[in-house]
């Protein structure tokens, strides 16, 4: 008999996970805008990138952590927001929660989430948790939203700013997925005894990031950044750190890939604030070009999905550990001790 091994790269995630979920939940989650020519490109443009590795530089302990706004964390992969856990797993963000704080990092908590904030909280204690924010025109909502993240003791706000309107999937389109199951909703939306849907809003500006960073002493971080002139914007307006992000290919099709953008965002930023970055990110080799560019830490939004579809929290503990073991096993190989040393003398175009 042939054994049944547990997945050895992030990649063989998808398919267990694949196997276990609705069709339609799996486009729902794997996905993106129009042609999915920005879901690909970030992947793709991970390919392009070669590392050229240093010899003979002696490196002995390896230094994978990092500092941001809203904490530590042991990796510099964050987990990115994503909504609907449930759908992948009965114990949704809860599972997400323990796996990521047993990896000692940073789960961001989407506005979208199945669970509610303090559920997700109280299922990690000791875990550092930020909150993801579609600001809503209505400013009382959003500021009793933003108070129940303070309460459940999230660290960071992360508002998204790629969102003006909802993207356009084929895929959910054609499946007719466009509302969750009964019995699941988006627990963060509650108002009294409705839950409220998620608007996106073309008509949120500037202006509402400066509400925004009056109503909180948390600290702020604009997920969504691609234009260089938006990221030195995000400076005057006072913003803790910059997330460079496409959505995943999931709102305009044929944005760049994240990572070819964000030479010029770190240029704009020129050390201010760390920038963030997700899209694409599958293995640890993608960890490292990108805080050679530039990136302060990264996220992954499918990587921990599959995980959490395929074996729950387990399955996402054993993505965040490939994630992690493969980056040292980078730095080893490059030559590198510690992601704080990582330059883009490491990387070419291939
Ligand atoms: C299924 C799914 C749901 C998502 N939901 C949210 C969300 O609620 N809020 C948000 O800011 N980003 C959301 N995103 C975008 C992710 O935070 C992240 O930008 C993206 O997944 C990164 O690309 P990757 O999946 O290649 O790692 C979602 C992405 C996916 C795949
Ligand atoms: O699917 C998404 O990418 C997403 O961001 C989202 C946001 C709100 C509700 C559902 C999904």
């Amino acid at each position: 008999m042939t054994p049944v091994r547990a997945p050895s790269a992030v990649r063989e995630f998808e398919a267990a996970a694949r196997a276990r979920l609705l069709p339609a939940h799996y486009d729902y989650f794997a996905g993106g805008a129009g042609e999915e020519i920005t879901v690909r490109a970030n992947e793709a443009a991970f390919a392009r990138l070669a590392l050229l590795p240093r010899v003979l530089r002696g490196t002995g302990k390896l230094q994978t952590g990092v500092t941001l706004p809203g904490g530590r964390a042991a990796m510099p992969v964050l987990v990115a927001p994503t909504a609907f856990h449930r759908l992948a797993h009965p114990e949704g963000e809860r599972a997400t929660a323990r796996a990521a704080a047993a990896a000692e990092t940073v789960m961001v908590v989407s506005m979208a989430a199945t669970v509610a904030v303090e559920d997700v909280a109280a299922a990690a204690p000791g875990g550092t948790l930020w909150f993801q924010l579609y600001i809503q025109p209505d400013l009382a909502f959003t500021e009793a939203i933003v108070r129940r993240a303070e309460a459940a003791g999230c660290t960071a706000l992360v508002v998204t700013v790629d969102s003006p309107a909802r993207g356009r999937r084929d895929r959910d389109q054609h499946n007719g997925f466009d509302d969750l199951p009964d019995g699941m909703c988006c627990e963060n939306l509650r108002d009294g005894d409705r839950v409220r849907p998620i608007v996106m809003s073309p008509e949120i500006s500037w202006r509402h990031v400066d509400l925004l960073r009056r109503m909180t002493e948390l600290p702020v971080v604009l997920k969504g950044v691609t234009h260089p002139d938006d990221a030195r914007l995000a400076l005057d307006h006072g913003v803790a750190a910059v997330w460079v992000s496409n959505h995943g290919g999931r709102q305009l099709d044929t944005v760049p890939a994240a990572v070819d953008l964000l030479p010029e965002v770190v240029a704009a930023v020129g050390g201010a604030v760390p920038v963030l970055l997700d899209g694409g990110i599958r293995r640890g080799t993608d960890v490292v070009k990108a805080m050679a560019l530039g990136a302060s830490a990264v996220a992954v939004g499918r990587p921990v999905i599959w995980g959490l579809a395929a074996d729950g929290e387990r399955g996402v503990a054993r993505v965040l550990g490939l994630l992690h073991d493969e980056v040292e096993h980078a730095l080893t190989l490059l030559g590198v001790a510690s992601v704080h040393d990582l330059r883009p003398g490491l990387v070419r175009p291939c």
